[in-house]
């Protein structure tokens, strides 16, 4: 609900969180000294949102389309929510991706109003000082980026800040998160893309990357001053790269509430999925092997939560792990290669070199390959194909984002396997026909899991964000998705129903933190009740 009105008069029109536009009712105007500001008619929300519709469909492309929303955001909240939450599927690909990769790579161009905090590196032992500068105290999420890695587009600096702004607008929008309660972060250690150090435009610190101990020196003031300032925020990192994504994650996880939802939440989300798929195949996932074409955190991430869950499921960690194989630009990743970092060895296993894909596929013999590698076009006809041979339903996840990045196409996917592949994807593709039957892809997007996460997280203050929290987020994922959508091979909850998705699996995370001692307040006694009842409404109220 939005919050209570007052302020008096002008400022009113000009605070996103109170202003209501042409749906002051008479009495609010003349109590809040509106009178004249506005034009005489009075709205209703569902109108405001109907105007909404009309203008956006004035508009020529997405990039337009998100500009706009953002100024929405900026001038009503409470009408901004109201939209997204109209239509969900409609709203999701312009305010996150895949426009949003857009909109971050144009970022310096595009900007206007300014939104969340940007912290550079220049400012070091003065963190505490600018984080006060925020305006409100109580946080309870902060999505923070370095923007080294936004999406497969690679680095782009401050202009990665649309992906922290993007995430929480969906933990609002699809999982009832109370926007008051988020703060969006990027840390500006510099930038090595050229292009936007030689750009006049260019809005960050106009500086190399800044590596080693003073970075992970400004990482630990960052962490000290977020527990300072709000003690029972939980911290998600994005879109870093690889080496700092995961000696971050592996510094603070056991220390801080706090997850890194490339790592994890791609991977909750890629569990699910497979989870999904085994209702339709109807395998046991200890029978699967998986190959993941990218060998980066998030390649490392999957494969370690199917392992753990696999060791549910009876299979010792080690056996686990040798059921899950990682490929990258120098081949096969495989024990006798010397060129890998210490996160992916547990994933180098015993075998002779391997260059080519498709002889890996071959070698390996996958029920399922998953595409974390950013680089387009790389489930080529060849490698479906030969997926197709060994499988009778080969499952195949191009989950590289955004679309412009994707491994394959859904069309792709589903032509080459003569429609027998069991696909998703990162970022969304429309339904494809094939003959007289009509697949729809579903996204394979950690969008399923991390809002989820994030309301699993304010309803019980959890102190930490397991792995076993992922485990429970995919398996409530995954038995929402009905008969009659694994029919038209859909894995994942239609995005129509993400809300209520989302609410279904945070109630599940909530109780699963409750019944192992994770929670810091009290259990309520209807858990499912109470996250409803904390969700966020986008409603003006009295
Ligand atoms: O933002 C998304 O769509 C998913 C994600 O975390 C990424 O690709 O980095
Ligand atoms: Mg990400």
């Amino acid at each position: 609900m939005s919050t209570p009105i007052q302020n008096k008069g002008y400022a009113v029109l000009h605070d996103s969180s109170v202003n209501r536009g042409s749906a002051f009712t008479e009495a609010q105007r003349k109590a809040a000294g509106l009178e004249g500001l506005l034009p005489a008619g009075v709205d209703t929300l569902e109108l405001q949102i109907a105007r909404v519709h009309t203008q956006l469909n004035m508009l020529d492309t997405d990039l337009q389309r998100y500009l706009f929303l953002m100024d929405l955001q900026s001038r009503n909240q409470t009408l901004f929510y109201a939209v997204l939450m109209s239509d969900a599927a409609k709203f999701m690909p312009l305010v996150y991706t895949p426009t949003v990769g857009e909109a971050c790579q144009k970022f310096d161009h595009i900007f206007r109003s300014t939104r969340g905090l940007y912290l550079p590196i220049s400012a070091k032992g003065r963190l505490q000082e600018l984080m006060s500068n925020w305006p409100q105290n109580d946080i309870r999420f902060i999505v923070v980026t370095d923007g080294e890695r936004i999406l497969g587009l690679g680095d782009l600096g401050v202009g990665g800040m649309g992906i922290p702004i993007g995430k929480l607008a969906l933990y609002t929008a699809v999982a009832g998160v109370p926007p008051e309660l988020t703060l969006p972060i990027t840390l500006d250690v510099g930038t090595n893309n050229q292009t936007l150090l030689d750009d006049p435009l260019y809005l960050g610190l106009r500086q190399q990357r800044v590596r080693g101990d003073d970075y992970h020196a400004f990482i630990a003031e960052f962490v000290d001053a977020v527990q300072a300032l709000y003690p029972k925020c939980c911290l998600q990192w994005e879109d870093f790269a690889n080496f700092n994504a995961v000696s971050i994650l592996e510094t603070y996880k056991d220390k801080i509430c706090t997850y890194n939802d490339d790592i994890q939440g791609t991977a909750g989300i890629a569990l699910a999925g497979l989870y999904a798929a085994l209702r339709i195949t109807g395998q046991k996932l200890t029978d699967q092997r998986f190959l993941f074409m990218g060998a980066g955190s998030a390649a490392t991430g999957i494969a370690e939560l199917i392992s753990e869950a696999m060791v549910m499921e009876g299979l010792t960690i080690e056996e686990a792990r040798a059921r899950n194989w990682l490929f990258d630009i120098n081949g096969l990743v495989e024990s006798t290669r010397t060129d890998l970092a210490d996160f992916q060895k547990p994933f180098a296993h015993q075998h002779a070199s391997c260059k080519s894909f498709v002889d890996a596929i071959n070698a390996i013999k996958p029920n399922g390959i998953v595409g974390v590698s950013t680089v387009p076009k790389l489930f080529n006809q060849a490698v479906i194909e030969a997926m197709s041979k060994i499988n009778a339903q080969p499952i195949i996840f191009p989950y590289s984002n955004p679309t412009s990045r994707s491994e394959c196409t859904a069309e792709e996917a589903y032509k080459w396997s003569s429609g027998k592949a069991i696909f998703a994807s990162g970022s969304p593709f429309d339904p494809v026909t094939l003959g007289t039957k009509t697949f729809v892809p579903g996204q394979g997007n950690n969008v399923y899991i991390f809002p989820a996460m994030g309301m699993a997280v304010l309803a019980t203050e959890a102190k930490r964000v397991t792995q076993q929290m992922f485990i429970v987020a995919a398996k409530a994922v995954a038995e929402q998705v009905t008969q009659e959508d694994l029919n038209t091979g859909l894995i994942y909850p239609p995005q129509s129903q993400i809300l209520n998705a989302s609410l279904h699996t945070a109630a599940k995370v909530a109780t699963y933190v409750f019944d192992n001692g994770l929670a810091r307040v009290e259990r309520p006694k209807d858990i499912a009740a109470n996250i409803k009842n904390l969700a966020y409404k986008p409603v003006y109220g009295d």
